[in-house]
């Protein structure tokens, strides 16, 4: 029998208790309707008493947002229910999301409660919460370090007191997922009523086991998962929703009879955007949405990727709404990715031709921490590297005059030394016109593209100009620590290439 697995999102609540991010009501809102496309079940908005801001935020997604459920989190407390509500009033399916702590810990030195009064106001808020809304979550924090009786009697209350949805926490990340099948099925043998609730997991990843007990939850019964985009949350994250999703889609063979609602197509999609709206940068080999999520580097990988993506890939990254894998050539790599970049860039040649090329390329990458295409394009037409030509660069100066940058340039043209100064919209740009007075000539520039070699403030910047003139593109490279200085040598060193085509011509 097909069991429906719930997907309900925290990134907006537990999402953003990531240390240092803040999402105002807008911001909110595009992440809610792209959600709401993502196919998410339950969208926990926010916890509407903690500031008008956040009261706003669930407010406008309640308004907007009509697919999925919209949720928001209260304590066990009459002003933080009743606040809830309001918020999520002009929702089309609005949730409360009600908890209390319930484990040793939390008991004594936190709320400072007894065994018996948590019990009475877990009854109490999710009795009031049921004169407000029909749909009530009820959450026992540290749930999964509470002690098994006890934690059944807490639900066994929710549950008397209408609760639809009890949600088993492992606030603090502390349990395996062996300890969590085995609490899940403790729960559904002994508490009254379970069967007709959604059984939810709420997983912390302090040891990094967000995902996996997830999936143990859900393998002992569990319906519904909670989780957040890239896995972001308090400390060390929530369950990562693009991880648990995946992991039941890929392996259908193993979980044929589960199903989400979550069109995994907008997964890419949505991991950048809530990237870029907190600002919390995905880490490159995330799974799923990082970086090198789809890229081969060693050559062995890359020669059984060109002949069958399937031999180092059990996803498609069309499936999570990427463009496509990508073969990075690096040090690593071998024959085949090689010839398979130059048959891409379009050039084509004999063994003997490629095997003198290779070897080439093996010593660059060796020297040379990314390889681009211009530098396979450079070996290709043998000039990699070089800056010999007519034109020279012997020293430049940036400062600024009325606001705007004013280059100096000093270069050689044919052993002549000259100087000159001109003023432009950026440093490069005054250096380039300065370099194109003392040409006497001035060059379009198709293309600038600017990279950074290694990551740090003393990155190695690589420029590759194209300059075009009567149709014909010439290509230059420059790198050094100083922006502008790579920006110039590459110009001139396309300027030597285009001089050196004329003379061939
Ligand atoms: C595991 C989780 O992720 S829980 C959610 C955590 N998220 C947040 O805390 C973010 C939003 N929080 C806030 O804005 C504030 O903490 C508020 C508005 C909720 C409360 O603020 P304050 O009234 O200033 O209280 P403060 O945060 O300092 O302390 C929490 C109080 O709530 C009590 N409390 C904590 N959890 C609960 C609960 N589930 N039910 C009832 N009371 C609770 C504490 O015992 C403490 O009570 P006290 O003031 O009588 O000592
Ligand atoms: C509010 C609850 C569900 C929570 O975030 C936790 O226990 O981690
Ligand atoms: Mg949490």
């Amino acid at each position: 029998m097909t069991r429906k697995i719930k997907i309900f999102d925290t990134t907006l609540r537990d999402g953003e208790q990531t240390p240092r991010v803040n999402l105002n009501s807008q911001e909110k809102l595009r992440i809610a309707k792209q959600l709401e496309s993502l196919g998410v079940d339950i969208i926990e908005a926010g916890f509407a008493i903690s500031s008008p801001g956040d009261f706003e935020a669930v407010s406008t997604i309640a308004e907007h947002v009509k697919d999925s459920t919209i949720a928001s989190l209260a304590r066990a407390v009459k002003k933080d229910i009743e606040t809830a509500a309001r918020a999520l009033e002009k929702a089309n399916k609005k949730r409360i999301h009600i908890f209390l702590a319930t484990s040793p810990l939390h008991r004594e030195y936190k709320l400072k409660m007894g065994k018996e009064e948590i019990l009475e106001k877990i009854y109490e808020a999710v009795k009031y919460g049921k004169t407000l809304m029909d749909d009530i979550q009820f959450s026992a924090e540290d749930a999964m370090r509470t002690e098994p009786e006890y934690l059944a009697e807490a639900y066994n209350a929710a549950i008397a007191a209408g609760a639809t949805t009890i949600n088993v926490p492992d606030t603090v990340g502390y349990r395996t997922p062996t300890e969590i099948f085995e609490r899940i099925t403790y729960l559904r043998e002994n508490v009254k009523g379970i069967d007709g609730v959604d059984i939810s997991t709420h997983c912390h990843n302090d040891l990094g086991l967000a995902v996996a007990n997830s999936i143990a939850a859900v393998e002992a019964g569990a319906t519904q998962i909670e989780c957040t985009i890239n896995g972001l949350g308090e400390r060390a994250g929530n369950t990562s929703l693009e991880e648990v999703v995946m992991i039941l889609a890929t392996r259908k063979d193993k979980y044929e009879n589960l199903t989400t609602r979550i069109d995994t197509r907008q997964i890419y999609p949505t991991s950048k955007m809530v990237s870029l709206l907190t600002g919390v940068a995905t880490q490159p080999n995330k799974a799923i949405v990082g970086a090198n999520a789809f890229s081969h580097e060693s050559g062995i990988h890359q020669h059984g990727v060109l002949a069958n993506p399937e031999t180092y890939e059990i996803i498609t990254p069309e499936s999570v709404g990427r463009d496509t894998n990508s073969l990075v050539l690096g040090k690593l790599s071998g024959k085949h990715a090689f010839v398979d970049k130059m048959e891409k860039l379009g050039f084509s040649m004999d063994n003997e031709k490629i095997d003198e090329l290779f070897a080439e390329f093996k010593k660059l990458a060796d020297k040379k921490k990314y390889i681009l295409d211009e530098d396979i394009i450079s070996l290709v037409t043998g000039d990699a590297g070089k800056f010999e030509g007519r034109v020279k660069l012997e020293s430049f100066e940036i400062t600024r005059r009325e606001g705007k940058p004013k280059a100096e340039v000093t270069i050689t043209i044919d052993n002549k030394e000259q100087t000159m100064t001109a003023i432009g919209d950026g440093p490069v740009d005054a250096a380039y016109h300065a370099i194109n007075n003392m040409l006497g000539n001035s060059y379009d520039v198709a293309e600038y593209k600017l990279d950074s070699i290694t990551g740090d403030t003393d990155a190695q910047a690589q420029v590759v100009v194209i300059i075009e003139k009567n149709g014909e593109r010439h290509m230059g490279r420059g790198q050094s620590t100083d922006i502008v200085e790579a920006s110039i040598i590459a110009y001139i060193n396309a300027v030597n290439r285009l001089y050196k085509g004329e003379e061939n011509d």
